[in-house]
């Protein structure tokens, strides 16, 4: 059954592919070679047709958003007569492991940055505010990654809220899906962007789906605009499945993999690790987790085989 099913009509506009692509006609936005070309050094399988048809239109409605909330703020620095620190636009994109959210997160920081109204847009992924994976074993949490009580939530709330509070400096933490743990010593740093898009599994639970003492405020208190990317979950194992075959050949290849033995596989062993690893990590948090925050986003993006997006929901 289509997950689409289960979503409550009256929240959301249902716009089909065309319907939706239809909207970019009055984007004065083009894309000359060299932009296609930096977006498929994003990644190389996205198609143009899904750059032309999905995100410009929805580059359009982001840019019309953060205008409509750039009016707002002017409206308060009159109201208050001063003028209040630059705070960033902060988009949020959530969905399962491998439906694709840092990809649609890099497309969409590469569209964004387009726009003259708003030039220095940053992205963030929430991946850096897992414990570390000696305090997940510490924890008894190795078989529980991505569940929401394997993240330094109260510190991933600072984080944002430190953004959105105008400060000039604030890091985060870095993931790296190598050693499968936080990069030791090493930060990433965001110098007041106009917008700042945080990716992340977690990114729209709030405090039933979280620890006791981090249930108030959540992340998306501090969010703009939240997206959420959403596929059948028989299409996200089998994407999950490949990604990690690829994974065998590149990145699994390193020595300092935390995968390295999995390098190793045939074909056949790998599939069937990675099937396993879904269905016992990733396939019970999607149900339990992630799958019961998607009614909360602006906008979900809904995909079909071959990471298609076939129907977007907008929020009324
Ligand atoms: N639009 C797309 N077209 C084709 N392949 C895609 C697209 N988006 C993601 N993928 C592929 O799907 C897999 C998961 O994508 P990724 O962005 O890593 O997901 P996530 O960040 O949600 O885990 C990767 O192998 C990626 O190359
Ligand atoms: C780090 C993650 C929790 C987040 O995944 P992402 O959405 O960035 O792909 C996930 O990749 C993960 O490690 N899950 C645990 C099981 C596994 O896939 O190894």
């Amino acid at each position: 059954m289509s997950q689409s099913n289960q979503i409550h009509n009256a929240l959301y506009l249902a716009f089909q592919r065309l319907q939706w692509a239809s909207l970019r006609e009055s984007v004065p936005l083009t894309l000359s070679e060299t932009d296609l070309a930096d977006l498929r050094g994003i990644n190389e399988k996205i198609s143009l047709s899904e750059v032309t048809d999905i995100y410009l239109p929805l580059s359009r409605l982001l840019n019309l958003n953060v205008g409509a909330k750039q009016q707002r703020g002017l409206a308060l620095n009159e109201f208050l007569g001063h003028v209040p620190p630059k705070r960033p636009y902060i988009i949020s994109i959530a969905g399962s492991v491998a439906v694709g959210k840092s990809t649609t997160a890099r497309i969409l920081q590469a569209l964004l940055s387009h726009w003259p109204e708003h030039p220095k847009v940053d992205l963030i992924t929430t991946d850096g505010f897992l414990y570390p994976l000696a305090e997940l074993k510490r924890r008894g949490l190795l078989q529980r990654k991505g569940f929401p009580e394997s993240y330094d939530m109260k510190a991933l709330v600072e984080f944002i809220s430190a953004i959105k509070a105008g400060e000039s400096e604030v890091s985060a933490p870095i993931y790296s899906h190598i050693t499968y743990d936080r990069i030791p010593d090493e930060q990433q740093w965001v110098h007041q962007p106009d917008i700042l898009i945080i990716e992340g599994l977690n990114v729209l639970q709030t405090g039933q789906d979280l620890p006791v003492d981090t249930q108030r405020p959540f992340v998306s208190d501090f969010v703009d605009f939240s997206i959420y990317v959403d596929a059948n979950e028989n299409l996200l194992k089998q994407w999950y499945i490949d990604r990690f075959l690829q994974f065998r050949t590149g990145a699994f290849s390193d020595e300092n993999s935390y995968f390295h033995h999995y390098s190793k596989f045939n074909d056949q062993e790998a599939t069937d690790t990675a099937a396993n690893i879904w269905d016992t990590i990733n396939g019970p948090n999607l149900t339990l987790n992630i799958l019961p925050t998607r009614e909360r986003a602006h906008l979900i993006l809904q995909k079909g085989p071959d990471h298609m997006m076939d129907q977007v929901l907008l929020r009324k």
